[in-house]
């Protein structure tokens, strides 16, 4: 029989870096063929637009999150595709939604008829930078970490030694033997995840969960989802935005807003670039890059919070498209510099 293909579930809060580790193990594959499903929010598929190029074959869920809006049928069909006789993947990774409950997606798996893959373990991403407060406001999260067999503690660069120790010893005594590797930017070895020959003989789960044992592990469940009460709105813009109302509208972000990510054009003489925005809770992020051959220059946000009002986000983000054919001059960016990576 052949070796069966290992489905690794990266999962993790909003904005956490999941698709910035997604990346960085595209990159640095190493000659493993990865295959990728990648879920968000929405009909805009920002995730799969981020991953997009990099891989060879990714399969995406929109609209909804993976752990509630999928059956194990439908899943079963997007492992189906990844692991068809032209399709040759040595491992599938599943990148969940920011806002997905990682037991369900594990269930996704283990449930699955297609007899070439095996659950390979739960990859767990914590912004360190956001960790204490996001636990504070969703205790929730700590049920995910015990789940984990993997915790990769991201962002590290935006805290000092002290909150790193702290941060640390707070999952530490959550997960117990649980490895937690620290890091920024998603650089993790890939070995860690699926070294082949390791992967083969020893997947990265040092105790294989079974269906039983999540059933069981629903009985200590509050059945609260991370999503619960979470709304998202999704913006499309033809014509190119005024810099200088994105950055008041970002600086001031609606109420409730925690994430928020996309593409944007500006109406600036010269400025041809596409900038990616991320704003995750307070701190906000736009990467300069280039529009590729044939992409339409339309801006495209994704806005995930609680008790968004979408009347009025949708209004203010109108307010944002610049009205006139006439292009702003350079200094309209000026504001826009110091987020700029
Ligand atoms: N400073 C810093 N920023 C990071 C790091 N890792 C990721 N980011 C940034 O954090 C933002 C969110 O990263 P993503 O990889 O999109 O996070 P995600 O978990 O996929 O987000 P969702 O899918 O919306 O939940 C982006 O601006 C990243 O560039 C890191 O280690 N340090």
């Amino acid at each position: 029989m052949k070796r069966q293909i290992p489905v690794v579930v990266v999962a993790g809060y909003l904005g956490s870096g999941k698709t910035t580790l997604l990346n960085h193990l595209l990159r640095n594959n190493g000659g493993t063929r990865i295959g990728v499903v990648v879920n968000d929010f929405g009909a805009i598929n920002i995730d799969s637009m981020l991953v997009a190029g990099q891989v060879d074959s990714m399969v995406s869920l929109g609209n909804g999150c993976l752990c509630c809006a999928v059956d194990v049928s439908e899943m079963d069909g997007l492992f189906d595709r990844l692991t068809g006789p032209r399709s040759p993947i040595d491992v599938i990774v599943v990148e969940a939604s920011g806002l997905a409950e990682p037991k369900s997606l594990i269930r996704l798996v283990l449930g699955s008829e297609n007899q070439r893959i095996a659950y390979g373990g739960l990859v767990e991403l914590v912004d360190a930078a956001e960790f204490v407060d996001t636990r504070a406001r969703h205790p929730e999260i700590d049920q995910h970490l015990q789940l984990a067999d993997l915790i990769v503690l991201n962002k590290v660069d935006r805290i000092d030694a002290e909150q790193l120790s702290f941060v640390s010893t707070s999952i530490a005594e959550l997960v117990g033997a649980v490895p937690i590797y620290p890091t920024s930017n998603g650089v993790l070895d890939p070995a860690l995840l699926f070294d082949k020959p390791a992967v083969a003989e020893k997947p990265m789960v040092a105790e294989q969960l079974t269906l039983d044992q999540l059933i069981e592990h629903d009985h200590h469940d509050d059945h609260r989802h991370l999503h619960d009460g979470y709304d998202h709105v999704e913006f499309t813009a033809e014509r190119p935005l005024d810099p200088r109302a994105l950055i008041d509208f970002v600086e001031e972000p609606p109420r409730g807003l925690f994430r928020a990510k996309g593409f944007l054009a500006f109406a600036v003489a010269g400025e041809s670039r596409k900038f990616v925005l991320h704003v995750v809770g307070r701190h906000i992020r736009l990467q300069p890059t280039r529009w590729t051959r044939g992409e339409r220059r339309v801006s495209q946000l994704v806005l995930i919070g609680t008790g968004l009002d979408e009347a009025d986000i949708r209004n203010r983000l109108h307010a944002c498209v610049h009205p006139s054919p006439d292009l702003l001059d350079e200094n309209a960016m000026l504001n826009l510099q110091r987020y700029l990576i």
